[in-house]
């Protein structure tokens, strides 16, 4: 990872909730100037934390447009249109505008911004926090390759980072922007599992942990195909297989299925700011 990320550049935050704030504590991580990174919030206090916890700038919406190269728009898709009314009046089109919201269409922000602005749209997830994130991203029309790489640089900071058709945008969303919640929902469940077979908490919870961080460095190391690797963990006649029969039996590969499914209908739901 790379600690040049927009070296110089003025990077702005506007909306600094839990997705920006992880996105910001990466980026200095990564070695990027406090001096040239502005964060906006609503509340004033959440301001005053910002500041106080990372020695950023902090400044209203229309000054961040005015004084940052790259703006993050970070607020709920259901915000957007809001703080959009606000800000575009003051994006010159020499900007680069990146929203990491959910569902919401490069499009969308073309229409309401001076023509020829570049726009990139994002989907990261909260690993960026830890430098392990996944973020995808895709240019709308007035977004060159220079402007990708721009992007590209911020993002690789703190993780991986792919470039896909932006029709491809809902699924991904589904897939990694939303995914580590249904790895935490999967550990809360077997740690309550190993609670009914009388383990205490704690015990069940750093024996999933550990099992679950085992399990993903050998899915990402080993260049295995994960039905190999389920396959050694699955002794002829043993305990896995038992496990195994009931998760098919309870239909949870079908509703991993429908899940994602789902996400990725809300993801296009969400197109419009929608509620
Ligand atoms: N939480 C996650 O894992 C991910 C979230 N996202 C996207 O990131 C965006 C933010 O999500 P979260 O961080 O989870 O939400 P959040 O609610 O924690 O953060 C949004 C922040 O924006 C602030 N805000 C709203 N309107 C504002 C305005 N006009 N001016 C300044 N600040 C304003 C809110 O006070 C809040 O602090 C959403 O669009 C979401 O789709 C994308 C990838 C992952
Ligand atoms: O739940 C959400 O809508 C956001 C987008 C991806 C992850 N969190």
């Amino acid at each position: 990872m790379t600690s040049s990320a927009a070296h110089g550049q003025k990077i702005a935050f506007l909306g600094t909730g839990k997705i920006g704030e992880a996105l910001l504590s990466g980026l200095l991580r990564a070695g990027k100037d406090p001096a040239d990174v502005l964060v906006t919030a609503r509340r004033p206090e959440r301001a005053a934390e910002l500041a106080a916890r990372y020695g950023v700038g902090v400044v209203g919406n229309a000054e961040a447009a005015k004084l940052a190269d790259t703006l993050i728009l970070v607020v709920k898709p259901q915000d957007m249109g809001t703080l959009l009314d606000e800000l575009a009046p003051h994006i010159d089109p020499d900007r680069l505008v990146i929203s990491a919201a959910a569902g919401i269409p490069t499009g969308w922000f073309e229409a309401r911004l001076a023509p020829g602005t570049p726009v990139v749209r994002v989907m990261p997830n909260t690993p960026v926090l830890v430098d392990e994130g996944m973020s995808v991203i895709s240019g709308g029309s007035h977004a060159a390759e220079a402007h990708l790489e721009r992007a590209e640089e911020i993002f690789r900071s703190v993780g991986k980072a792919l470039r896909l058709p932006e029709s491809q945008q809902d699924a991904a969303t589904a897939l990694s922007g939303s995914g580590p919640a249904y790895f935490y929902f999967l550990v809360e469940a077997m740690t309550d599992a190993g609670i009914l077979l009388g383990l205490p908490r704690q015990v069940a919870h750093d024996l999933i942990v550990q099992s679950a961080i085992g399990a993903s460095v050998m899915l990402r190391d080993s260049g295995e195909h994960p039905v190999k690797l389920r396959e050694a963990v699955t002794s002829p006649a043993g305990t896995t297989i038992a496990a195994i029969r009931e998760l098919e039996n309870h239909g949870v590969r079908a509703a991993l299925l429908s899940a994602l499914e789902a996400a990725r209908d809300r993801s296009r739901e969400l197109a419009s700011g929608g509620k």
